[in-house]
């Protein structure tokens, strides 16, 4: 296809975002017609293997309304450099993080959320109805249309479920991660859901559900404490209960896309022509692991400096009983104990906040 860099969208961790131009309508390699405008999502060669991973799962969902579609791929040279691009669906409409930093009040309106939150549970369903976990829900990669529908984008983290995460990884933003993401490293189904009603939270109240800055404390709070992100007193009680839901701290107990689709708090925005795909059976929560998948049991934390994390553990940790294998809890805070003496883990900046790659 032949095409034309336009303006740049965005930067993420993996390649810079720029609007694309096709100079004659045409059609990319997957077959698909093209538009008139497109977003181009460009790598450099380090990060091809991430991007093309990015784009065999976006040609998962093709036709899927509330996830951004993918038109096909392309190399160019840019000033002698070997770029990959990923044509994508261009969401003229900005993230929800945008929508929420420009809205006046603290918070968007609850009818607001509840439409909004309805169209990521659809393509979640989807998601996960297919086998994959996208591995880093946040208000940012909720894109919207001219017309204002949900699109979810960026699939640079998404893996199967069941996969095993490279080396260990981390994924995600840590102000969005499950429990047991943090505490045991499992990141099936329900780890999105947690990740879910923490933007639904921010969406109601303007601000992140966790406000600490000490990154240790806050780990060990999501890991192992009992404690859940507070519940926005201004929401309804469908609201209330609804969070609730997606907060509960038992991966196995937490609700599905599907059974949170019927929850009361969306009933006010329900279609006449949900279709809505069954849930997975087998493969919303990854089984126990014997290997060591906790956040605190990484032995290749990358250390940038010493002591820098200062934090103390004034409790002995309880094992938590939702936590595959029973165990991890008291491993975790151990672990925390180490890390936070002389490790500081590798920790990029992204949008006020980090993101671990
Ligand atoms: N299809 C699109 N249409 C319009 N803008 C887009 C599109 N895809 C991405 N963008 C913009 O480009 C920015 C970068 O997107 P990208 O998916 O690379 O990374 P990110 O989600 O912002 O960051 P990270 O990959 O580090 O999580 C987005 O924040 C968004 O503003």
């Amino acid at each position: 296809m032949d095409w034309v860099r336009g303006e740049t969208l965005g930067r993420g961790s993996f390649g810079t975002v720029n609007l694309a131009i096709p100079r004659v309508k045409t059609s990319a390699s997957s077959g698909t017609s093209t538009p008139q405008l497109m977003a181009v999502k460009s790598c450099c060669a380090s990060n091809f293997a991430s991007l093309i991973n990015e784009k065999s799962i976006l040609d998962e969902f093709r036709d899927c309304p509330e996830i951004i579609q993918c038109y096909g791929d392309s190399y160019s040279y840019d000033n002698g450099e070997k770029l990959y691009n990923v044509f994508l669906e261009y969401a003229s409409g900005g993230s929800l993080s945008d929508k929420l930093k420009n809205s006046s009040d603290r918070g968007l309106p609850e009818i607001q959320i509840s439409n909004y939150t309805k169209g990521i549970l659809r393509g979640l369903n989807r998601i996960h109805k297919k086998g994959f976990v996208h591995c880093d829900m946040k208000l940012q990669n909720i894109l919207l249309s001219q017309d204002g529908a949900v699109k979810i984008a960026d699939f640079g983290l998404a893996k199967r479920i069941g996969q095993a995460s490279i080396g260990f990884e981390l994924r995600g933003t840590p102000l969005y991660m499950s429990p047991e993401m943090v505490a045991g490293g499992n990141q099936g189904t329900p780890a999105d859901i947690w990740a879910v009603g923490c933007l639904v939270a921010e969406m109601a109240t303007g601000a992140p559900v966790w406000r600490s800055t000490d990154m240790a404390a806050l780990l060990m709070k999501i890991g192992i404490g009992d404690e859940v992100p507070e519940i926005p007193a201004n929401f309804s009680a469908e609201g209330k209960d609804f969070l609730g839901k997606c907060f509960i701290k038992d991966p196995t107990r937490r609700w599905t896309a599907k059974m949170l689709l019927d929850h009361p708090f969306l009933a006010s925005c329900q279609d006449e022509d949900d279709d809505i795909p069954p849930p997975l059976k087998d493969a919303q929560v990854e089984g126990p692991s014997t290997s060591p998948r906790s956040a605190f049991d990484f032995p290749d934390w990358t250390s940038q400096q010493s002591s820098s994390l200062t934090f103390s553990i004034t409790s002995t940790a309880e094992s938590s009983s939702w936590f595959p294998g029973g165990s991890g809890s008291k491993f975790g805070a151990e672990r925390v104990r180490e890390l936070v003496s002389d490790q500081q883990p590798d920790w990029s900046v992204s949008d006020d906040w980090v993101t671990i790659r």
